[in-house]
């Protein structure tokens, strides 16, 4: 048992089989979540011009005093600017985002002035901001936005600001799933006495697709070599093909024998982490392949641990250091065995950190369970019995 690969090596190997997919240029309105491939630079300043903060009097300075009466010779509202100048004792009727007159160089609210017909008074001299927002102040020709990045929605908008209609993205990496298993009916039909329904490919779409990926899911192998060997011609075509299940060791877990038939070349079989023991990886012709073991919690913490960094990596985004928290252990555990284990757990916030508390339950088929988790407390190979009130690591899921 301890002669196998380590998670941090399986990851790494793994990880050697991807390379960034191509890019693509998108409508911007298309572009939330997907990721930035090019730079996007500004050839514009935002704003374009001195602009007003709030509706009010655009004066120059000299004028500011309170009691001053001004002439109000025009009006600029936004997007149709006033053209003359605000000389010595003039005043211009201004509104929020509107370009500010030549010579004007403060606006006072409207909130504190009296108008009168043609006039307008002001009725005491705020001190503070000119309420004048500078050209350029957001940001100049030039000002970019780095990729790689996965677009937040703050960043559609500021695209939308750049004139920047269609970025340059990386293409979503299409993911062929293949589930396998003679036990398996489809959601929504009626399953036979011996038939469960098929999960893993629902729970390992909906991870995809939320990590930026193009999830296809492909009609149920059965565990037959010709019925595989349909699915992966069915998969051509994909970015990664993943399987779910037939990994084991079983005489109807055919998925690395029909593989290897097809000429997988396999980078590892078998790690040492529970739940995921006969997780697979190779390169079948030239499109990667994952091989997840079937049990679903197994699939699915497969998914996160090693599919997600994958889609990283072919997004071209770097690698995400896991990121641990530390926190208090609740309730004492076992010592752990020879394999890493990532046990289903809550974590909760406390003062000053995090408690956790792994669940009784961990069995590998136990999808409840994982639905209520929201953490995975890792234990290292041979981590000793832990005492409530230990620290101990965890990720969120
Ligand atoms: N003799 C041994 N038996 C097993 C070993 C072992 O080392 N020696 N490892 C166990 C471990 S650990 C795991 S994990 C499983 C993995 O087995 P497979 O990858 O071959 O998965 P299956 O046998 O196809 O299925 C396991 C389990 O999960 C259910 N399943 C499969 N696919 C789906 C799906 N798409 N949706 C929902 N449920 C699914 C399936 O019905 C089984 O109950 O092997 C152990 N055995
Ligand atoms: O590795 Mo299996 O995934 O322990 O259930």
């Amino acid at each position: 048992m301890s002669g196998l690969l380590s998670v941090e090596e399986a990851r790494a190997r793994l990880l050697a089989l991807f390379s960034p997919v191509g890019t693509e240029s998108v409508p911007l309105a298309a572009a939330g979540g997907r990721v930035l491939a090019e730079d996007a630079v500004a050839t514009r300043p935002q704003p374009p011009f001195d602009a007003s903060a709030m509706d009010g009097y655009a004066i120059r300075e000299e004028d500011h005093r309170a009691g001053n009466r001004l002439a109000v010779i025009g009006a600029s509202a936004a997007g149709a600017r006033f053209e003359g100048a605000v000389r010595p004792g003039t005043a211009v009727r201004i509104f929020t985002g509107a370009p500010v007159p030549d010579g004007a160089d403060r606006v006072v609210i409207q909130e504190n002035t009296t108008r009168v017909e043609d006039s307008v008074t002001l009725d005491e001299a705020a001190p503070g901001g000119t309420n004048i927002r500078p050209a350029g102040g957001d940001f100049m020709p030039g000002d970019r936005i780095a990729a790689p990045r996965r677009l937040a929605p703050a960043d559609l908008a500021l695209l939308a600001a750049m004139n920047i209609a269609r970025p340059v993205l990386r293409r979503r990496p299409v993911v062929a799933l293949i589930a396998t298993g003679d036990e398996l009916a489809m959601p929504g039909e009626t399953p036979g006495p011996d038939q469960i329904l098929c999960s893993n490919n629902f729970g390992l779409k909906a991870m995809l697709e939320a990590a930026g990926a193009e999830a296809r899911m492909l009609p149920i192998a059965r565990d037959t070599p010709e019925s595989l060997t349909a699915a992966f011609d069915l998969a051509a075509g994909a970015d990664l093909v993943v399987t779910l299940g037939g990994a084991s060791v079983g005489e109807h877990d055919l998925v690395r024998a029909t593989a290897l038939g097809r000429g997988l070349d396999l980078s590892f079989y078998k790690i040492a982490m529970r739940p995921g023991k006969p997780l697979m990886a190779g390169r079948l012709g030239t499109t990667p392949m994952i091989g997840l073991p079937g049990n679903p919690v197994s699939a699915m913490v497969c998914g996160l641990l090693f599919v997600l960094p994958a889609v990283r990596r072919m997004l071209g985004l770097p690698e995400e250091a896991a990121l641990r928290f530390p926190a208090r252990l609740e309730a004492a555990l076992e010592p752990n065995g020879p394999r890493a284990h990532y046990m289903m757990s809550r974590a909760e916030p406390e003062p000053g950190g995090w408690r956790i508390e792994a669940f009784g339950r961990q069995d590998s088929s136990l999808l409840s369970v994982l639905s209520r988790a929201n953490a995975l407390l890792v234990r290292p190979p041979h981590d000793p019995a832990r005492a409530s009130g230990d620290r101990v690591e965890f990720l969120w899921i």
